[in-house]
């Protein structure tokens, strides 16, 4: 039991679904798990464990940010042995091809964030997916003729100073889109030696007048959450 989840140890599958709202951990148990216990309570970050196609997979929501996401990973890694992460978030494209309701795969991740600092002082660390997790989601969204884009995403702290500027000149390095935990979730796997992975719905364009509204928000994101739960029973 640690900090933030005070789930017994055998409570946690190895395999971990992570949406930032903790709302979207309820939806995801309820309407895609069979046999649910709820694990976790605490700060009403929902974590629940079922099982979908014969597998057990938790899913455990992370909250908004790198603090965030990290503590929960550290403790999904650490007290619960938790081998692999897929991230089920929402994300804002920078790409005028890319459209709200499109899933992007996200295969690195930048960031303004400093949490790197401590570690790796003046070198900048690369965060990247775990290649099999990727490679078998792209293989399952061909195989279900699902459009998907991979590519890069940006991590940022911030989610209303998001300067134009700084979009646009990582829109102008063919980064797809803007959100707040993948940075953060690729380096602790790396330094843990565990796989992730961050599948993402646009819920907005950061260029256009297009948004998904919040009610709309929960049925978008199935296709993503199908995705993600058979990429993780399978790899
Ligand atoms: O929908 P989630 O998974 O929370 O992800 C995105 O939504 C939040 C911002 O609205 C940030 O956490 C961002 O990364
Ligand atoms: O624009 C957006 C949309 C979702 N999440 C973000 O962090 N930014």
């Amino acid at each position: 039991m640690g900090l933030v989840i005070e789930a017994n140890s055998n409570h946690v599958a190895e395999r971990v679904l992570l949406p930032g709202d903790p709302l979207r951990a309820k939806y995801i148990a309820e309407s895609f798990l069979d046999d649910v216990i709820c694990y976790n309570e605490i700060r009403g970050m929902l974590g629940f464990t079922g099982v979908y196609k014969g597998q057990r997979v938790s899913v455990q929501g992370t909250g908004m940010g790198i603090p965030s996401i990290s503590a929960y990973t550290y403790e999904l890694i650490h007290d619960y042995h938790v081998k692999k992460l897929i991230r089920v978030g929402t994300c804002g494209t920078i790409q005028h091809d890319i459209s709200v309701k499109d899933i992007i795969i996200a295969m690195s991740a930048s960031t303004d964030s400093n949490f790197n600092y401590p570690t790796f002082s003046s070198f900048h660390f690369s965060p990247t997916a775990n290649f099999n997790l990727l490679k078998r989601a792209v293989d399952i969204s061909l195989e279900h003729n699902l459009s998907v884009k991979v590519g890069s995403v940006l991590t940022t702290d911030l989610l209303y100073t998001g300067s134009p500027d700084t979009n646009k000149l990582f829109a102008e390095h063919g980064v797809l889109a803007v959100e707040m935990e993948t940075a953060a979730l690729y380096t602790m796997a790396a330094k843990y030696g565990v796989h992730a992975l961050s599948v993402l719905t646009v819920s907005d364009h950061i260029f256009k007048d297009e948004a998904i509204s919040l009610l709309e928000r929960q049925n978008c994101v199935d296709t993503m959450i199908k995705l993600a739960l058979d990429t993780i029973i399978e790899s």
